[in-house]
């Protein structure tokens, strides 16, 4: 293994495979920290963790470990990945676990850059955008639990850290690797350990990752790894093979737990020609809508109109489940039936499921009993098609919710194996 990630997602962690994967090396995503002693052959490791929205200790142990496990799998270069949106809050978690692995690695200073430009997401003088909004206009400022109401990722990450912050602006990555790179020993020399880096296009992307070429640490949305792959091809130290997994072959189901916009017109698109189940939250919480009887709703569907299952719901309607049932409560209430069913499904023999939403992604692989996904092609950007073993293969796509083209579900179902 060369490269090595830590994800604080699942859907984050498959977005960033995804890149890897495009780049040219050989991915796989692990769920969770593996346990045992067995060695991987890819290049590079994504572990995904759920530890966006934990506690900052916990979030750091658990990062921790998985830096540690990659290391020992061989890693020379580390990236933290974290949401293109920067999703945090001013204890953390991107802060804590950045400065923690700083530490860990030896790394002297790690580059900061969320942008995205294929999903909109710019970073210009320091400042994020989501489309043509300031990150603190663009909806994220109403986010359930990571509220971003501050577009100056160097004033909000600042807030978080122990350590000076310092940035880089667009100019100086556009002056080249060269100066870029000279430009971060600059910053470190100042004391600064974590520096912001602007970047509109992939162009700029890639200057970043040259410049980054052998340094410990990068930290960043799966953006920042558009040019990794690059270096360590330039290195002679890529094998070409494309990963493969076997085909998954089986029924297929779609499972929607995310309630984003995108998502909402994904799954009003689906319904327009594919058999659909809504689980109303009441009747999840009072035991009325189980996974048994969401099962036998799914079997009874002929499987090549891909049926969904989803809880999808526009934010009054989340609004008003929540003050009735309990924000917390719900959402696990919804992602255990969402695992559940997924587990009974798999049982009872479909080999491919399609999943909307971080935490339901997170929910369902861990309930599958997964522990790594081979990653394939991409599917829309950010998300690729993935392939894992459970008494054979079974074909996943993990669709971070604000993701996907409108025809999402349907694409997915075509492209994470065959009937
Ligand atoms: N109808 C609903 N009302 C309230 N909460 C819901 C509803 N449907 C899903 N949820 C919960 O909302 C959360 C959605 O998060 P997630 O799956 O990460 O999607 P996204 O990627 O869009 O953030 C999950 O915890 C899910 O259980
Ligand atoms: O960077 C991104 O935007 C995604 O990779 C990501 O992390 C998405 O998180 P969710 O929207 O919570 O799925």
């Amino acid at each position: 293994m060369l490269l090595g990630a830590i994800a604080d997602d699942f859907t984050g962690a498959s977005d960033l495979a995804n890149t890897l994967a495009k780049g040219g090396m050989a991915t796989t995503q692990f769920v969770g920290v593996p346990t045992g002693s067995e060695r991987y052959d890819c290049e590079a490791g994504v572990v995904s963790l759920k530890t966006r929205s934990i506690a900052p200790d916990e979030a750091v142990r658990q990062s921790l470990a998985a830096v540690d496990w990659l290391e020992a799998q061989g890693c020379e270069q580390f990236l933290f990945k974290y949401c293109s949106t920067f999703d945090s809050t001013p204890q953390g978690n991107i802060g804590p676990v950045a400065e923690a692995l700083l530490e860990r690695t030896g790394a002297g200073m790690a580059a900061v850059c969320p942008a995205f430009p294929a999903t909109g997401r710019r970073l210009f003088m320091g400042h994020l955008f989501v489309g043509d909004r300031l990150l603190s206009e663009s909806g994220m400022e109403n986010h359930p639990l990571t509220p971003m109401t501050d577009p100056d990722i160097r004033r909000w990450l600042r807030r978080q850290t122990k350590g000076e912050v310092g940035s880089v602006a667009l100019d100086v990555v556009r002056a080249g690797p060269q100066a870029l790179a000279e430009a971060f020993e600059a910053r470190r020399k100042e004391g600064c350990r974590l520096v912001v880096a602007d970047a509109v296009d992939d162009e700029d992307l890639k200057i970043l990752g040259k410049a980054l070429a052998g340094l410990r640490l990068i930290t960043g949305g799966s953006g920042i790894a558009l040019g990794l792959p690059a270096n360590f091809r330039d290195a002679g130290l890529l094998s070409g093979a494309r990963s493969s997994g076997a085909v998954a072959a089986g029924p297929v189901v779609a499972l929607c737990g995310s309630c984003s916009a995108a998502s909402q017109r994904q799954v009003a698109a689906h319904l327009s020609s594919h058999p659909g189940l809504a689980l109303d939250p009441e009747a999840v919480m009072s035991g009325t809508m189980t996974a048994d009887k969401a099962a036998s709703w799914v079997m009874e569907q002929h499987t090549d109109f891909i049926p969904i299952v989803y809880s999808t719901v526009n934010p009054a309607a989340v609004a008003r489940a929540q003050r009735e049932l309990g924000r917390e409560k719900l959402a696990a209430g919804i992602e255990a039936l969402f695992a559940d069913l997924a587990c009974r499904l798999a049982d009872a023999g479909f080999r491919r499921i399609v999943v909307g939403g971080g935490e339901t992604s997170g929910a369902v692989v861990e309930a599958l009993g997964l522990s790594s996904m081979v990653v394939g092609d991409e599917i829309d950007p950010g998300v690729p098609a993935l392939v894992a073993e459970r008494d054979g293969a079974l074909g996943l796509a993990l669709k971070s919710g604000n993701f996907g083209a409108d025809d999402f579900f349907a694409k997915a179902a075509g492209l994470i194996g065959r009937p």
